[in-house]
């Protein structure tokens, strides 16, 4: 089983991951979780923090001359933010600052201090904020190590911005570089990434914010991970809570997703063949390479929906906490769309969930003894 927690505020000295489950003797590049790292941090829309921050991870524990030793890894990046912050973030002494007390519709301001009882807004946003995602694509980046050692992949691109969307049914993700391809916003087509920039800018100029949709995809997956058996090991249960779990994502889809509302099931399903080398196939994946709860040897392939970044620099109504009048929401350094950055984060909750599915069905407390078992299991289904 691998689980994993995180810890840290957004303004503290450091986020922190503890993750466990992994096999031992698993090659780890840190070089290559630092990439992730960096990937998560570029876009176009994206605030002033990014410009402070260069995040890089620390191990401190679980790794040794490079490999994994199964014990529990813990991930650690510093925030370089802290430095300004050390004051109003301190750990003890007499509260610095002025609190933050006009909650922003669609953060976690308002309803976070009423649960925890507090008096200052900043003691809710500083967690709720998605600075929290640097610790899950470090997370994720030892998760897609693991799977890339398996032969998988993942990547993924932005399909919508503020309306601007990509209307393709064709894409082939064997060509989505599974790095940042240079282009600002991972959007395959360039003439809609420039509308989604122009839709950007406009929406800054507003003061607004806008969100999107991005797609992310599992390529080379054997059949079989997951199950009907049960609820809670469907693998589609599983990776639409993971990429729910993202800051601000609201809705997810499997395949066609919400278009086989409109498709008759003769059209809907994807139809069985098989070829002596290449084993059973689909000529269609509208299922996005997932049935019964089983990855299905296709493509893997899921979307999700970010709703528009909450901190508005034309704020939008609110109340404030202490005095309860009518004000204007608080207004902080913030992102105006941040699509881009969360397909990132979006791989990396994908990478853990088909991780965690793989070690649930070949076990093992080595990766030598998870090929083996991938191998013999490989060798069986093909016969
Ligand atoms: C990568 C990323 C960056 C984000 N940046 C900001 C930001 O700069 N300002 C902001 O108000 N919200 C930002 N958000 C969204 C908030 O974190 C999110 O809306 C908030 O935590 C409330 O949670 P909910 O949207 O899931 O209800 C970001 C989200 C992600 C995934
Ligand atoms: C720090 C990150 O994202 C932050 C997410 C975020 C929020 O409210 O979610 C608010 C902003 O933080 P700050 O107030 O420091 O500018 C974003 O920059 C990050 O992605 O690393």
């Amino acid at each position: 089983m691998i689980r994993f927690i995180t810890a840290g505020e957004s303004h503290g000295p450091c986020l922190t991951a503890i993750l466990e489950g992994f096999p031992a003797g698993l090659q780890l590049d840190i070089d290559a979780i630092n990439r992730e790292l960096a990937r998560r941090q570029q876009g176009y829309g994206r605030g002033g923090r990014m410009k402070i921050e260069q995040d890089k991870v620390e191990i401190t524990a679980g790794v040794r001359f490079g490999q994994t030793l199964g014990s529990p890894i813990t991930l650690t990046i510093h925030n370089k933010d802290w430095a300004n912050w050390q004051e109003r973030m301190a750990v003890s002494g007499q509260p610095q600052g002025s609190p933050v007390t006009a909650a922003r519709p669609g953060h976690a301001d308002l309803t976070g201090v009423q649960k925890y009882d507090r008096q200052d807004i900043r003691d809710i946003l500083e967690r709720a904020s998605a600075r929290e995602t640097a610790a899950r694509v470090a997370v994720g980046g030892v998760a897609k190590q693991f799977l890339h050692g398996l032969g998988m992949n993942i990547v993924s691109h932005v399909t919508n911005i503020g309306g601007a969307a990509v209307d393709r049914q064709d894409i082939d993700y064997r060509f989505i570089a599974n790095e940042w391809t240079g282009s600002d916003l991972n959007c395959v087509e360039p003439a809609v990434e420039e509308k989604m920039k122009r839709a950007i800018d406009a929406a800054k100029q507003r003061g607004d914010t806008l969100g999107g949709i991005f797609e992310v995809a599992v390529l080379n997956v054997m059949p079989g991970l997951g199950s009907h058996v049960q609820w809670d090991r469907r693998l589609d249960t599983r990776l639409a809570a993971a990429l729910m779990s993202i800051q601000a994502i609201k809705g997810i889809e499997i395949g066609a997703g919400f278009t086989f509302a409109g498709l008759p099931g003769a059209q809907a399903h994807d139809e069985i063949f098989y070829d002596q080398s290449a084993g059973y196939y689909r000529k269609t994946n509208h299922a996005g390479g997932i049935e019964g709860g089983m990855s299905n040897g296709e493509t893997i392939v899921a979307r999700a929906v970010m709703k528009p970044i909450p901190t508005l620099m034309t704020p939008l109504a609110s109340v404030d906490i202490s005095s309860r009048e009518q004000v204007v929401a608080n207004t902080e350094r913030s992102d105006v769309c941040a699509v881009s950055a969360a397909a990132v984060v979006g791989e990396a909750m994908t990478a853990i969930v088909v991780a965690e599915a793989v070690l649930e069905k070949f076990g093992g407390d080595s990766f030598g003894d998870v090929l083996a078992a991938i191998d013999h299991y490989r060798k069986r289904i093909s016969r």
